[in-house]
C-alpha cells in the first residue's frame, strides 16, 4: 500500500512516498524557500536499494505550484515511481491547526475542509498552504484516501492551568480561545526517539523546534504538558518572519497611534518580524552569512533568537521539576550547531553541559552531544513529520 505524505510548512514543503506496512521510503524530498528568492527542489528516488537524487532551482512563488512540481516528478521521466495516479491508496497531509476538534488522524471530507477553513485566520501561514495542497492531491488522487494528520493533536494533553489565558471563561467557551499548540507530531516523534534511547519509563523532556516556524514543548511521561505557541503559530519563540512573544499593548499602541489595521498588524508580526525583521533575512543560513560579513543587525538576530530558547528552556525546567533530556531538532535545530552552542551556554546550573565537539560532529541520526557527566542529556534527534504522519494514516485505515 503506497501512502504519499505531504507536510507543507510556511516556506517549504516536504514529502515522501512510503510503501506500508514495511515503512520503507520509496521516494523523498522538499521544496524549500517557497515565495523567496533561491527557491529549489530536492527529490531523491530509492530504486532497488540505490539512490537517486535530481536538484532542481527554480523560483517557486507558491505551495500550490511547488507540489504540482512535485507531483510531475513521481509520474514523469526516467526514475517516475508511480505509473498512474491510482498508485496512491492515501495521501497524508500535515494540517497545522485543528482547534479542539481533532486530537488525531482524520479522514478528510467536506465538513473536515470546512474546519480547516474556518481555522484560516489563525494559522494564516499555514491552514490556507495545507488546504491548497489538499485540494490539489484531491484532484491528482482521485482515487486516493485523504488523510489530515493536525499539528495540535498531540498537545491535547495539556492541563487547563497551561492552556487557559488569564481572560473570562466566557472568550474560551464561546470563542475556544486557548492555547492549542503546534509542531506536535515533530515534538511527538522525536520525544518518542528520546524517550527510546533514554530507557526509561518516566521521563522530563524539553523539546526545541526550531525551523521556519518555531517552538518548545516540556514533555513529561510522553505527553506534552506546555508548550511555547498558544492559539495560533506566533507566540512564543523568535521566528524565521514571526515575533514570537510580544507585548499585546504594541497592538493597541500602533492601532492608536499609527492607524494600523488588522491586516498590517497580522502582515507585520507573522510576516515581516523574527529573523527577518530584526536580522534582513527569514532563513538562518543568509543570516549566518550576513554575520560573517559583519552585518550586526543580524548579529543582534541571533542573539535575541537564542536569548528567547534560553528563556523557555528555564521555564520548563521549573514546570517539569526537573530535566533529563534536551532535544534540538528541525531545521535549524538539526543543522546549526553555533546556535546550539549558543543556546546551551551558561546553562550548568540547570545541569545542561555541552561538549562541543560532539555538538560539532552530529550527522543526521540520534546523537547525543553533551558532556558524559552533564546531569541533563542534550540530544539532536532529526524530526520525521512525513514518517509519523504515514504510520497514523496506516493504522486509521486499517
Ligand atoms: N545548514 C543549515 N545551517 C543553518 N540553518 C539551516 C541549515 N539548513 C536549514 N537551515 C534552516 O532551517 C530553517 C528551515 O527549517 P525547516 O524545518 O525546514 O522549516 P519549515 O518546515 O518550518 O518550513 C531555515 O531557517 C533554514 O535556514
Ligand atoms: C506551525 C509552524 O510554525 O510550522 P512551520 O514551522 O512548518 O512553519
Ligand atoms: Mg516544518
Amino acid at each position: 500500500m503506497n501512502i504519499l505524505v505531504i507536510n507543507s510548512g510556511s516556506s517549504s514543503i516536504k514529502y515522501q512516498l512510503f510503501k506500508m506496512p514495511l515503512q520503507q521510503p520509496v521516494c523523498s524530498g522538499l521544496v524549500e524557500r517557497i515565495g523567496i528568492e533561491g527557491s529549489f527542489i530536492k527529490h531523491t528516488v530509492y530504486p532497488n536499494g540505490e539512490k537517486y537524487t535530481l536538484e532542481k532551482d527554480a523560483f517557486i512563488s507558491n505551495h500550490g505550484e511547488g507540489l504540482k512540481q512535485v507531483l510531475a516528478l513521481l509520474s514523469e521521466g526516467e526514475h517516475a515511481i508511480i505509473a498512474k495516479p491510482e498508485d496512491i491508496v492515501a495521501v497524508g497531509h500535515r494540517v497545522v491547526h485543528g482547534g479542539e476538534h481533532f486530537a488525531g488522524a482524520t479522514l478528510i471530507n467536506d465538513e473536515v475542509k470546512q474546519q480547516i477553513k474556518k481555522l484560516f485566520s489563525l494559522a494564516p501561514l499555514h491552514n490556507p498552504v495545507n488546504y491548497k495542497c489538499i485540494e490539489v492531491a484531491e484532484q491528482t488522487f482521485f482515487a486516493a484516501k485523504q488523510v489530515a494528520v493536525f499539528d495540535t493533536a498531540f498537545h491535547q494533553s495539556i492541563p487547563q492551568q497551561a492552556y487557559r489565558y488569564a481572560i473570562p471563561e466566557w472568550y474560551y467557551k464561546e470563542h475556544g480561545i486557548r492555547v492549542y499548540g503546534f509542531h506536535g507530531t515533530s515534538h511527538k516523534y522525536v520525544s518518542e526517539q528520546a524517550i527510546k534511547w533514554l530507557g526509561k519509563s518516566e521521563s522530563k523532556i524539553i523539546s526545541v523546534h526550531l525551523g521556519n516556524g518555531c517552538s518548545i514543548t516540556a514533555i513529561k511521561n510522553g505527553k506534552s504538558i506546555d508548550t511555547s505557541m498558544g492559539f495560533g503559530p506566533l507566540s512564543g519563540l523568535m521566528m524565521g518572519t514571526r515575533s514570537g512573544d510580544i507585548d499585546p499593548s504594541v497592538i493597541f499602541h500602533l492601532m492608536e497611534h499609527s492607524g494600523y489595521t488588522l491586516e498590517q498588524l497580522s502582515t507585520l508580526l507573522n510576516k515581516q518580524s523574527g529573523l527577518l525583521g530584526v536580522g534582513g533575512s527569514s532563513d538562518m543560513r543568509d543570516i549566518r552569512k550576513l554575520v560573517n560579513e559583519g552585518n550586526e543587525a543580524a548579529k543582534l538576530a541571533l542573539e535575541l533568537y537564542a536569548y528567547r530558547i534560553k528563556k523557555f528552556i528555564g521555564s520548563y525546567a521549573a514546570v517539569l521539576n526537573g530535566i533529563d533530556a534536551v532535544i534540538f531538532t528541525a531545521g535549524v535545530g538539526e543543522n546549526d550547531l553555533d546556535m546550539r552552542a549558543a543556546v546551551c551556554d551558561e546553562l550548568s546550573y540547570l545541569g545542561i553541559q555541552l561538549d562541543l565537539n560532539k555538538n560539532r560532529n552530529y550527522k543526521s541520526q540520534l546523537t547525543e552531544i553533551s558532556q558524559t557527566n552533564s546531569k541533563v542529556k542534550v540530544l539532536v534527534v532529526p524530526t520525521n513529520e512525513e514518517y509519523e504522519i504515514a504510520n497514523q494514516c496506516f493504522n486509521l485505515l486499517n
